[in-house]
């Protein structure tokens, strides 16, 4: 069954961004717990973007080889219906939190992510973003969407490099569950634009609408 591609904005550090996504018809918005990242929320200001948010729309909070007490002190205090694991954590970590969470895999040409389904075989999708050196990911890089299986065991949520003149390709080559980007919609490092989004979200919009008008004239 293919279903109409889901959207995650990430790397939301201001309500008024998150606000923009959700009215745009995002459905999931990503806060990211990761010091290095020039997107890198403080717990107090994402407990108050997370609790000003609407109901249907998915509060995901994105880690990179975390300490479980850190993980742990973010779920007490801010409002998160999903986890995103974007490091080297193992499956045994990840389901440690009894949260549902999806696992970002850096995608190169050998990835074999039929093991790594069955290794996280509880994941709710598996997050595939571009392989850089030394990077974790929100790199704004993307890699070959032709390595994506179709109709793969679990939810493919497509990553890395993604804007509003590449995403109705992206959809088309990969056919991925969800999309998820970051850099793309950002006016500048952290802050999102209100314009980039709207665009983004048109286009995704516009592609559902081609995949189904093409499946009923088939
Ligand atoms: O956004 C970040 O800074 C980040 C840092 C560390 C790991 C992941 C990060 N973001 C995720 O990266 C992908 C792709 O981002 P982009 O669209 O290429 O900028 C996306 O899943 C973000 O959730």
């Amino acid at each position: 069954m293919s279903c109409r591609t889901r959207v995650k904005i990430c790397g939301i550090t201001r309500l008024q961004d998150a606000q923009a996504a959700i009215c745009s018809g995002a459905d999931a918005i990503g806060l990211v717990f990761y010091e290095p990242s020039p997107r890198n929320v403080a717990i107090d200001q994402a407990a108050q973007i997370s609790k000003a948010l609407p109901a249907f729309v998915t509060k995901t909070a994105l880690f990179v080889d975390a300490s479980v007490e850190y993980v742990e002190q973010v779920l007490a205090q801010v409002d998160i219906d999903l986890l995103q694991f974007h490091g080297d954590e193992s499956a045994e970590y990840c389901r440690q939190f009894n949260r549902p969470y999806i696992k970002a895999v850096r995608m190169r040409e050998d990835t074999d992510l039929e093991q790594i389904a069955d290794d996280y075989n509880d994941t709710s999708g598996l997050l595939l973003d571009a392989y850089i050196p030394g990077i974790p990911g929100g790199t704004g890089e993307q890699f070959n969407w032709q390595w994506v299986p179709k109709d793969f065991k679990k939810p493919i949520i497509l990553a890395g490099g993604l804007s509003a003149e590449n995403v109705g390709e992206a959809i088309e080559t990969a056919a991925p569950y969800a999309v998820d980007i970051s850099g793309g919609v950002e006016a500048q490092k952290g802050i999102k634009s209100a314009d980039k989004i709207q665009k983004f979200m048109q286009v995704v919009h516009l592609a559902n609408r081609d995949m189904f008008t093409a499946k009923q004239t088939s």
